[in-house]
This record gives structure tokens, C-alpha cells and sequence, in this order.
């Protein structure tokens, strides 16, 4: 017997944006199919980084408009980032600087509902978190996202994109679910079909390509990447 029709996921995985600022950005996201948007707060300089009654306002505009709204930070202190999420009512915490297991397992225990995404950084093809997935599993993280790091170090939205192999050679230590970052675009999705294929591939996590050259999110970029990484399971190509 088929399972019924209304049961079957429609989708493959999920699709993050990254980077929203405006309640018009996640009108746009709500219009063109990703499922996540990033917001930022404790990312000291970054273009997108949100004081935090913005973050509330923000996160409150996405839930309404059906985004999953995901706090994107380099904080490591597990009480201020579990009082953020409390307060603005996120529940997916991306934590993208190089936070320990300790304080992952510390957020867990503040906020057992939680959604706990570690970034996995990869410098040169080389996962510099590589011994520590382990620990980072059993504290309690829900799922890995890797990216990129450039050989000047800097991480996030580097629009630099990761080599396939490269992210196979660290897929045998992980059993929980990756979301797949770093220079995703249109132009390269098949170059990741190996790695979108992994039973642990969970969704795409893109910023530089979801924009224009000033910057700005476009409803035809985000509506292009959305047919790319994140199409109805009857589009999926065989
Ligand atoms: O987006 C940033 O600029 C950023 C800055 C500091 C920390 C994290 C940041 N972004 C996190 C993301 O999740 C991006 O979507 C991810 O790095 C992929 O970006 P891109 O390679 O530009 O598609």
C-alpha cells in the first residue's frame, strides 16, 4: 500500500537564506520557496548583523510569513544566546565561529526544544572541526552545516565553494543530518549531486548567490536557486 498522498514530504530538504535585514527581504524569501532565513546577531561587522529588538521584530515578521527564522551568531555564551532565543521566540541556532562542545552542550540544556546547527569549517578541504564531530554530536547537536573558510580566514557568505570530494571525505564521521553551504549557485548544482544524494543531506544554506550586485536579495535569483536546491519532489530530476 502507497502511503497517502498528504503524508509524502513535497519537498527535497531544506533551502536557507542567509543574511535578511528588512522585513521586505523575508517577504521576499516567503514569496520564492526557501524554508530558513538567516539572521544575524553577535557577528561583529557583519553587513546583515541585527541589534537585537530588530532580530524580534524580524524573527516575529518570518514565523508569520511561514519562515523558519535561524539566529546565525559567533556569540559563545550559551545564557545570553538562550535568552535571544527565549525572548524573540527563534528555535534554530546557528552557531558559525568556532564554538566548543561544551557550549553546545550547555545550550542544550538551556533550550531542550531547540534546533542546534554547528558549522563544519572547511580550510583548503580540510575540516578544521574534523575531531570533534563526535563531541559535538553527543552534546547534543542536531545538525553540522559546512562551509567554506578562505585561505585568509575569513568564514560566512564567502561565495567560495567547497569540492565535493573534499566534503565526501568527511561525510563517513557524521550520523546526524548536514545542511551544504559555501558558493552554492545555479550554475553548480549537479556538481553536488553526490552529495545531495548522502541519506544525512538535510538542505542547501546559500547567501552571495541569492543577490544582486548592490547586495540586494531578487525574487528571480531566490525563485532560480529555489527550483535548483529546493524543488518539489515531482521536479526533482531522476
Ligand atoms: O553571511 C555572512 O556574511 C556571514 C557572516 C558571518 C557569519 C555567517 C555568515 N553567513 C552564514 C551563512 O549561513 C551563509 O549562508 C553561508 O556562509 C553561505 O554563504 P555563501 O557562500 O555566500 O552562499
Amino acid at each position: 500500500m502507497t502511503a497517502p498522498a498528504l503524508l509524502a514530504p513535497r519537498r527535497a530538504g531544506h533551502l536557507k537564506v542567509c543574511g535578511a535585514r528588512t522585513r521586505a527581504d523575508l517577504a521576499l524569501l516567503a514569496d520564492t520557496g526557501p524554508t530558513l532565513v538567516g539572521l544575524w546577531h553577535g557577528v561583529p561587522g557583519g553587513p546583515a548583523d541585527l541589534e537585537a529588538d530588530r532580530l524580534a521584530d524580524l524573527a516575529a515578521t518570518a514565523i508569520r510569513l511561514g519562515l523558519e527564522p535561524v539566529l546565525v551568531t559567533f556569540l559563545d555564551d550559551a545564557r545570553k544566546i538562550a535568552a535571544l532565543a527565549r525572548a524573540t521566540g527563534i528555535r534554530w541556532i546557528q552557531l558559525h565561529a568556532y564554538q566548543s562542545p561544551a557550549l553546545v552542550a550547555d545550550l542544550r540544556e538551556q533550550l531542550p526544544y531547540a534546533v542546534l546547527v554547528k558549522v563544519l569549517h572547511l580550510s583548503r578541504g580540510r575540516c578544521l572541526e574534523r575531531a570533534f564531530t563526535g563531541a559535538f554530536e553527543r552534546a547534543g547537536c542536531d545538525l553540522f552545516l559546512l562551509d567554506t573558510v578562505t585561505d585568509d580566514g575569513r568564514v560566512g557568505s564567502t561565495g567560495q565553494a567547497l569540492d565535493p570530494a573534499h566534503v565526501h571525505a568527511l561525510l563517513p564521521r557524521l550520523t546526524i543530518p548536514f545542511l551544504l553551504a559555501g558558493g552554492l549557485n545555479t550554475t553548480n548544482r549537479d556538481t553536488y549531486r553526490t552529495v545531495t544524494d548522502h541519506p544525512l543531506y538535510a538542505g542547501a544554506d546559500i547567501d552571495t548567490a541569492a543577490r544582486d550586485r548592490t547586495g540586494r536579495f531578487t525574487h528571480e535569483a531566490v525563485t532560480a536557486l529555489t527550483r535548483a536546491w529546493h524543488p518539489r519532489l515531482q521536479e526533482t530530476p531522476a
